[in-house]
């Protein structure tokens, strides 16, 4: 029961209970809902993508990550906002943005600033486990959020995706193995996210997409995620038909992000 994925999930828990200290769940529900503003500016997470698919393009999931648990530190220039504009200027068709702050090393400040320096739609990336954090999310600004199957029980996950459907989010589930995959098909959105990373080794395989791939209806929408590296690893990807993509770190490892992007997938 110490694996990473539950450390994580238990200094979530702490957070979330702050959070909540801080401001009540019913206040901050409040304040969402009568938001309209918040909910016309709302971007389109889904059509962002199907759109550069459309167009025969890789639809590109960009994230903006300063690090991760298992790599430490990916990037030491990191300027939210300078990363979002050269990723939307070499074509992404969205961005991820990491608001974990004690694993991640990311923030909500981060989010904020890299969604307005762009027009295109960003996830927000975190370990989500309260409804709270749906509401947060919109607060925020983000056009969507991530619902980890591992993380979270099934019966809440569902809770969850309503909401998030409810204020306007487009939701991007992500699965690791079959079971979860089976969990996953049952929700309402056609947004599922392969990761090829074991959030509790940490190990990644991009065998896990290829192999969970036959099982997965043609009206979702599958984004393959974590461990995209080179030009053949995308290739790989395309090949078998899989044409959505999360890249951080090949990407955060660059001299530019964005030039790395047009590399990897132009
Ligand atoms: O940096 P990579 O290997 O390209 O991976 C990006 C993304 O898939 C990864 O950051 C990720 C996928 N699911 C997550 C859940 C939480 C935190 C991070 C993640």
């Amino acid at each position: 029961m110490s694996d990473i994925l539950n450390k994580i999930l238990s200094v979530k828990a702490d957070e979330v209970a702050a959070a909540k200290k801080h401001r009540d769940l019913a206040s901050l529900r409040r304040d969402v809902e009568a938001d309209a503003e918040g909910r016309r500016n709302l971007r389109g997470f889904e059509a962002s993508m199907r759109k550069h698919i459309a167009a025969g393009k890789a639809g590109v999931i960009a994230e903006v990550k300063k690090a991760s648990p298992s790599k430490g530190v990916l990037r030491q220039d990191f300027r939210p906002a300078n990363i979002a504009e050269t990723y939307a200027r070499h074509g992404a068709a969205c961005l991820s943005v990491l608001t974990d702050v004690n694993f991640f090393q990311g923030s909500v400040e981060y989010l904020k600033a890299a969604r307005a320096a762009v027009d295109i739609p960003v996830i927000r990336k975190d370990f989500l486990i309260d409804l709270y954090q749906v509401y947060e999310a919109r607060a925020m600004g983000a056009d969507a959020i991530l619902l980890i199957v591992s993380a979270l029980d099934h019966g809440l996950m569902a809770e969850m995706e309503a909401c998030a459907l409810e204020l306007g989010l487009d939701v991007l589930v992500e699965v690791h193995d079959g079971d979860e995959l089976t969990a996953a098909l049952k929700l309402r959105t056609p947004l599922v996210g392969i990761n090829n990373r074991n959030l509790r080794t940490f190990e990644t395989s991009l065998d896990t997409t290829i192999d969970l791939l036959p099982r997965i209806p043609a009206d979702k929408l599958v984004v393959t995620e974590s461990g995209i590296m080179v030009p053949d690893d995308v290739k790989r990807m395309r090949d078998a038909n899989v044409h959505a993509f999360l890249v951080g770190e090949a990407f955060m490892r660059a001299p530019d992000p964005g030039v790395e992007l047009e590399r990897l997938f132009g």
